[in-house]
């Protein structure tokens, strides 16, 4: 069975080797907190980062957000032992960067093997090897933690030598892949940073993108991205509205056993009635706070 929806809006990375920005997270309103041991740590600060993501999972406070450790990969000096202790704290899930196949998705929860049941395994969408595997990785989740998709735009963009620009032209076809794969199996999908942390209007276009290709959020890098973030991932004051009309409508007794129906001048089918309720769900979780 499906988890019940949650808002994953802003999805924020820092640095678990920043004391002051894990503290800082505590008070954010972020939906979910990546601690991150990976590109943000540099190596000589590694083990100090994974003592310190450890110590934030085990301290807790950070109320209603996700905390998810993102680890080193396995083939680096630093993988096992940082999803060892990631295992031993027990986030809400574990994120793995780089994967390139499904054998590296078993690979991973095998790494996890003593973690609790309910930490979730997250992986990065961010190589060129992965993108004709999207389905069969996404299948994973049939047989392991697996649970969500993380775009990596920066590493994709390395990989492939594209540019990233507004408009993101090289990357939306592995958007909308990724996507497609995640929402097959039932992922959680989180779009990828956008670096320029005060340029407003370009973060805008690109969450605004992410909201149209059906990602749940958007990675974040500075707290600064939260709120614009929030804004354009939650249901407006319309979509809330045009939700319930529709729910309304097919609970009406003379739209049983009707698979179509004018809604506000538009026919709408039960397809948009699973879409309106979920639509409502995730609103009343973000208005329960
Ligand atoms: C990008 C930064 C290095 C910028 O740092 P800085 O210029 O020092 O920020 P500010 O002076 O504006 O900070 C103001 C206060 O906010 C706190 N802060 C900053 N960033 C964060 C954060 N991400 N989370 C929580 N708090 C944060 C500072 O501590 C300041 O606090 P105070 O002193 O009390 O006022 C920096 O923002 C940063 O490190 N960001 C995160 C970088 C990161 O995690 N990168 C890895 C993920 S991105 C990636 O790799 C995606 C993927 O893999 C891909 O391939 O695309
Ligand atoms: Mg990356």
């Amino acid at each position: 069975m499906q988890p019940p929806p949650r808002p994953r809006r802003s999805v924020l990375y820092l640095p678990a080797s920043n004391a002051k920005a894990v503290a800082k997270a505590r008070e954010l309103d972020a939906d979910v907190i990546i601690l991150d041991l990976e590109d943000a740590v540099a190596p000589d600060a590694k083990a100090e980062a994974r003592s310190a993501a450890v110590a934030a999972v085990r301290e807790g406070g950070f109320g209603r957000r996700e905390v998810v450790i993102r680890c080193n990969a396995l083939d680096t000096e630093w993988g096992a032992d940082d999803l060892a202790a990631a295992a031993a704290a027990g986030p809400d899930a574990v994120l793995v960067p780089k994967i390139l196949s499904a054998d590296d998705v078993r690979r991973y929860d095998a790494a996890l093997a003593a973690a609790p049941a309910q930490t979730q395994l997250w992986v990065m969408i961010e190589t060129c090897a992965v993108v004709p595997q999207l389905s069969e990785v996404a299948a994973c989740a049939r047989e392991t933690r697996l649970s969500g998709f993380a775009m990596g735009t920066n590493d994709l963009a390395k990989e492939m030598r594209a540019r990233i620009l507004p408009g993101r032209a090289p990357f939306l076809p592995i958007l909308a892949l990724t996507v497609a794969a995640a929402r097959a199996q039932g992922l959680v999908v989180i779009d990828g940073v956008c670096n320029a942390i005060h340029d407003e209007a370009l973060f805008q276009a690109e969450a605004a993108q992410g909201l149209e290709f059906g990602f749940d959020g958007k990675s974040l890098i500075h707290p600064a991205q939260i709120d614009a973030c929030n804004a354009v991932f939650t249901p407006s004051a319309d979509e809330i509205a045009w939700a319930r009309s529709v729910v309304a409508a097919f609970a009406q007794p003379d739209a049983s056993g009707k698979g179509a129906l004018r809604v506000e001048g538009k026919m709408v089918e039960l397809l948009h009635r699973d879409q309106a309720k979920q639509i409502l769900a995730i609103a009343d979780m973000i208005a329960a706070g």
